[in-house]
């Protein structure tokens, strides 16, 4: 159930994912009262997180979860939280409440329950996840090779959020230890939006869809399922 939007350059991309996002929240609000978004960190989604911040819906009445969070200070600037909280919980958009995955525990492992009671203050299914996907195909913090990839993939998983060590995962950088939603977390969603440029990711994602290794290419879960629908944001 995946449907392709191929944009002609990255502000209509930005624009056309903000709105869809926008949309999908104020259904959620109209529908229950409430609505919940589950966003990424890496480079990708700041311009559509600022757009997203101006935009006139009932943020008080929506909840903002990151996917994955890497295992660092919230002040610091490669902290998922802290790009949400600069580019998204600004403008309109400030009056969204936050529910962090990281904690004081000393190891994702560790924190694993109480970022679970955090993601559990979100309506589920979350009205809107949007992801951005890496150039070896994972997503969220789901890394190729990562110690606990084969837990966090697997369907019969029933935590929603797992410790990742994704250390010797070239495309995790410096910051490793990861806390990330599982897949069945994550396909437990209205929508997916996965937001993506460059020629490169493109290829990646067109050669997952027959890839049968979920373990070897997580994105590839994603492409197969038939749970949520999937809808693919690109421009080179
Ligand atoms: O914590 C993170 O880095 C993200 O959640 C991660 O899943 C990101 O979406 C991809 O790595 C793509 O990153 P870019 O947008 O920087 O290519």
């Amino acid at each position: 159930m995946t449907k392709e939007f191929l944009c002609n350059d990255r502000e209509s991309l930005y624009l056309k994912v903000t709105k869809r996002c926008a949309l999908q929240l104020t259904r959620g609000v109209e529908k229950q009262g409430r609505a919940s978004m589950v966003v990424p960190g890496g480079t990708t989604p700041a311009p559509v997180f600022e757009k997203l911040s101006h935009m006139s819906l009932l943020w008080h009445n929506i909840l903002v979860a990151p996917s994955d969070e890497r295992w660092i200070e919230t002040t610091h600037e490669q902290s998922n939280q802290w790009l949400i909280q600069q580019k998204l919980l600004v403008n309109n958009a400030r009056e969204a409440r936050l529910m962090p995955l990281k904690n004081e525990a000393k190891t994702p492992a560790e924190g694993e329950a109480q970022s679970e009671l955090s993601i559990s203050e979100l309506p589920q299914p979350f009205d809107v996840t949007l992801l951005g996907m890496g150039k070896d195909g994972h997503f969220a913090s789901l890394f190729p090779g990562a110690q606990q990839i084969g837990e966090a993939m697997d369907p019969a998983q029933t935590k929603k959020c797992i410790g990742i060590n994704a250390q010797g995962c070239p495309v995790a950088g410096e910051y490793t230890q990861r806390m990330s939603l599982t897949l069945p977390a994550l396909l437990h969603s209205q929508l997916i939006i996965l937001l993506i440029t460059g020629k490169e990711k493109l290829e990646v994602l067109r050669g997952a869809g027959g890839e049968k290794d979920v373990l070897k290419q997580p994105i590839s879960a994603l492409l197969n399922q038939r749970q949520t629908p999937v809808e693919v944001y690109w421009a080179e």
